[in-house]
């Protein structure tokens, strides 16, 4: 089965990043990106938009989200977790922040994220997308479905403007 589709995307202003806490559903217990599955007929920064409104009440417009990371997560333990997800960065949004069923936002300053409560990868890739690269990013996980065996990580842009 080809992994699941899946999008992130990272609100920031004023040195914070809106990040989520997983209510319920995959990830549950933890901190993430706010984000999920891509719809048929959907582009990927329709997805992100969609999720953000629903997830987070933030209204964005597709054009103002950025690509920043492309992330391939691999649980050769659980198969049917493997997902890719294209991570997306805004600035500009419209909207109130409000929490949903499945996620309770939260912002973080850019440079103290709380790496010890989200997927363990996000240490590896979240500092370079909050320094404004632009990143691709493979992970495996091990038997505890919980813990990076191996990663690698290629900066593929260097962006000047920091977020
Ligand atoms: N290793 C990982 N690191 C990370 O930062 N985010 C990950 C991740 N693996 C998955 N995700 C994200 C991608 C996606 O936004 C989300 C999973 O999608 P969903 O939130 O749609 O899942 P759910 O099972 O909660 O869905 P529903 O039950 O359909 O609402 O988890």
């Amino acid at each position: 089965m080809p992994p699941l589709r899946t999008c992130l995307i990272l609100p920031v202003r004023a040195g914070r990043v809106l990040l989520g806490h997983k209510l319920r559903g995959f990830g549950a217990g933890k901190i993430v990106g706010i984000g999920g599955k891509v719809e048929p007929g959907e582009s990927l920064e329709q997805a992100a938009v969609r999720e953000l409104a629903e997830e987070a009440g933030l209204i964005v417009d597709p054009a103002d989200a950025q690509l920043a990371a492309y992330l391939d997560f691999r649980f050769p333990h659980r198969p049917e977790w493997d997902m890719t997800s294209q991570v997306f960065v805004v600035r500009r949004w419209a909207g109130q922040v409000r929490a949903c069923e499945e996620i309770r936002p939260e912002w973080f300053a850019v440079d103290a994220p709380p790496f010890a409560r989200m997927w363990d990868e996000n240490r590896v890739w979240l500092p370079h997308v909050l320094r404004g690269e632009r990143v691709e990013l493979q992970a495996t996980y091990g038997a505890d479905n919980d813990r990076l065996t191996e990663v690698s990580l290629r900066v593929v842009q260097q962006v000047t403007r920091g977020v």
